[in-house]
């Protein structure tokens, strides 16, 4: 079960400390190509949730200098991180071949100058302002099922195939786009070492978590990271305007490079989402503007943290089907 909410939810007491130093928000950027408009499109949406935590960029030693000097003219903090990839090999194929790079994800559990983050690939946009999952408590993972129908009951066709060799298929599969966690070097070395001796898989470093974090794992409401497919998949368990955050992850989704001729993409939603992200990426208003400063910061933390907000995260998890 997700943790029984305590009776009457502590109210925010977080300290300067945390709204300066604790706490961020981070991302994964990789090669020279567009992903970095993924990445500048996230810092400005945080910008204008009014967020107060700061954007880190993970970033692998490929990414350019130009790429790096933008992010850093948004507001982010840019972190070079090694690339990981698992020691062993596999016949099998990725889903996508650019999936082996998603294992170097797994390098921000070392950002222990961080006492929590907030996880988001660089394809997802955050439509309102999340800081309140910042006040989750500690010793978990939260994310989002990868699909809901996993957290109601029987699970769909369209759940991922769990692959055998990682041992027994967890109650709830996340998706690994986002997640909140905390980066903790003790974790970190076991999360490298088991990584050693776990064979390379379909979904790559989203299976890995997902064994790895299978007894720390707390679900969250879809609502935190919507998986476009869920609106074709269970168009009937999600409403599109109430995602606070919208994972632009099926294929021809990605807006900085969005056709709409791929299946699925010529759908009025999908279409309204890109517009929604493209008019967040050419707001020049939000261009350049480092976070908030600590004393708005403070403001905006009372305005944003209210106890509605974090009761609404907890879900039961599916009844034991
Ligand atoms: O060439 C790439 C591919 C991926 N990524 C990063 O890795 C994340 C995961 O990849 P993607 O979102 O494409 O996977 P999906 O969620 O679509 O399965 C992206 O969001 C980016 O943050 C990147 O920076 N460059
Ligand atoms: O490397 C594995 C990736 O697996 C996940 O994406 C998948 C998953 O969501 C499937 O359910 C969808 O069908 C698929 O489109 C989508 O790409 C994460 O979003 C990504 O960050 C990353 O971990
Ligand atoms: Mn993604």
């Amino acid at each position: 079960m997700a943790p029984a909410l305590e009776s009457g939810t502590k109210k925010a007491t977080t300290s300067q400390k945390d709204i300066e130093l604790g706490r961020a928000y981070v991302t994964f950027l990789a090669g020279n190509g567009d992903y970095v408009k993924g990445v500048v499109g996230l810092a400005k949406g945080l910008i204008k949730a009014k967020s107060m935590y700061p954007l880190v960029v993970a970033i692998l030693p490929d990414v350019p200098d130009k790429h790096r000097m933008i992010l850093t003219r948004h507001g982010c903090i840019v972190k070079e991180i090694e690339p990981l990839a698992p020691s062993l090999q596999s016949s099998d194929k990725y889903a996508r071949s650019y999936y082996v790079l998603n294992y170097s994800k797994l390098r921000i559990w070392q950002f222990v100058d961080y006492s929590k983050m907030v996880y988001l690939d660089g394809d997802m946009q955050v439509f309102e302002n999340i800081d309140h999952l910042f006040e989750l408590p500690d010793k978990y993972l939260y994310a989002v099922a990868d699909c809901i129908c996993d957290m109601y009951g029987k699970p769909c066709a369209e759940v991922l195939p769990w692959p055998k060799e990682l041992g027994p298929r967890p109650s709830v599969y996340f998706n690994a786009g986002m997640f909140v966690f905390q980066p903790n070097l003790s974790i970190y070395f076991r999360l490298l070492n088991t990584l050693k001796v776990t064979p390379p898989t379909q979904f790559a470093e989203q299976d890995f978590l997902n064994m790895y974090f299978k007894d720390e794992y707390k679900p969250i409401p879809y609502t935190y990271n919507l998986l476009l497919a869920m609106l074709w998949r269970h168009p009937e368990k999600i409403e599109v305007n109430k995602a606070k955050a919208v994972h632009y992850c099926s294929p021809g989704a990605k807006p900085w490079k969005y056709t709409g001729k791929e299946e699925h993409m010529d759908r009025e939603d999908i279409k309204m989402l890109v517009t929604k992200w493209w008019d967040i990426y050419n707001d020049t208003t939000l261009d350049h503007k480092a976070q908030g400063s600590t004393v708005e910061a403070n403001r905006l933390r009372e305005a944003a943290f209210s106890d509605s907000n974090i009761s609404a995260l907890y879900i039961t998890s599916p009844s034991a089907a």
